[in-house]
């Protein structure tokens, strides 16, 4: 059954667009009559999701753009590039790049440390106040920031300090926000997936995920279209009450 069109005439920007839950956030998106800037580090990826756009949800002007979410200028670039193709700003914005370099505290470099915050904190953080000026500045009356933080940065996980650290301020930075920007209408909601079968999570061992096998009451992995019908949930007028939420979609993992 066709998904309602609750975001005809809406432009959506969807980072980490080019794969897994960005990618199928899009899809959503799409289907529910959105505009969509797939937006990803690697343009070839970003180019895949936007065909299958084209192939699911032809007449709507989607494009795919290539940028570095951890790079201010790189986010300027975009920002510019997406007002002069669409003389508007996105009215819902979804933050899913994301990466992991996960690795025991006691071995964790800087490196990996500064790279996971650049991409996963910083990088939602310049998404997040160049979409909100864009709106500001247009007189648009409110939008939808969408962040994905993770499980992992309300409980942890080994080998992941850099990660977690990421995930937690992920969501104390759109809490602030959705203070913040209330009073332009804009809201601000925090999705805190669990284990869901993406190529992030292909590199987990196996050893790992055996030891957590039948931790998830729902008995299964999420899929990236659990994460992406919340995603669609929180970009609508059906959630206009609902900012500085975190909301968990882990099959009730570490309940
Ligand atoms: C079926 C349910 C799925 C649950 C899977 C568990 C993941 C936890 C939930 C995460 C949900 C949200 C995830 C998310 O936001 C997206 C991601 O971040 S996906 C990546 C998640 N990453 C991890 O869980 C880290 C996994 N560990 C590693 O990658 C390696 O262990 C590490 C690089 C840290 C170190 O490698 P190495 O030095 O080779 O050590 P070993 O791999 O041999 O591990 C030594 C020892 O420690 C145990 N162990 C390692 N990580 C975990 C862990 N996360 N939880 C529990 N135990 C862990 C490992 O099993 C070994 O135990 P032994 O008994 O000594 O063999
Ligand atoms: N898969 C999972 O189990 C979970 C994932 N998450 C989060 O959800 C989001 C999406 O995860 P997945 O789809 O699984 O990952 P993925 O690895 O499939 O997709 C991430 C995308 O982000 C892009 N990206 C990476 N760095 C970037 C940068 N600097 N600028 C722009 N794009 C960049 C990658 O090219 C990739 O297309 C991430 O933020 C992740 O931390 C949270 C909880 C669980």
């Amino acid at each position: 059954m066709a998904a309602p069109a609750r975001l005809k005439s809406t432009l959506a920007l969807v980072t980490g667009g080019g794969s897994g839950i960005g990618r199928a956030v899009c899809q959503r998106l799409a289907q529910e009559g959105a505009s969509v800037a797939v937006v990803d580090l690697s343009i070839d990826s970003a180019n895949d999701t936007l065909r299958r756009l084209a192939r699911d949800a032809p007449g709507q002007d989607h494009v795919a753009l290539a940028a570095d979410v951890s790079r201010s200028e790189s986010v300027r670039a975009l920002m510019e590039q997406i007002q002069s193709r669409f003389l508007a700003p996105p009215r819902v914005a979804v933050n899913s790049a994301g990466i992991t370099r996960d690795e025991f505290l006691l071995r964790l470099s800087e490196e990996a440390f500064d790279s996971v915050l650049n991409v996963n904190l910083k990088g939602t953080f310049l998404i997040t106040q160049a979409v909100a000026q864009s709106i500001v500045t247009s007189g648009q009356d409110g939008g939808s920031i969408i962040n994905m933080g993770s499980i992992v940065g309300k409980v942890g996980n080994l080998g992941q300090g850099n990660y977690a650290a990421s995930k937690a301020g992920v969501e104390g930075l759109t809490k602030t926000a959705a203070k913040e920007l209330a009073k332009f209408g804009i809201c601000c909601n925090t999705i805190l997936p669990g284990f869901i079968a993406t190529p992030m999570t292909e590199k987990v061992p196996q050893k790992v995920l055996d030891k957590f096998a039948g931790m998830i009451p729902l008995g299964r992995l999420g899929r990236p279209e659990d994460v992406a019908d919340v995603c669609a949930f929180l970009a609508t007028e059906d959630s206009k009450y609902i900012t500085g939420a975190s909301i968990e979609v882990t099959g009730g993992l570490f309940l």
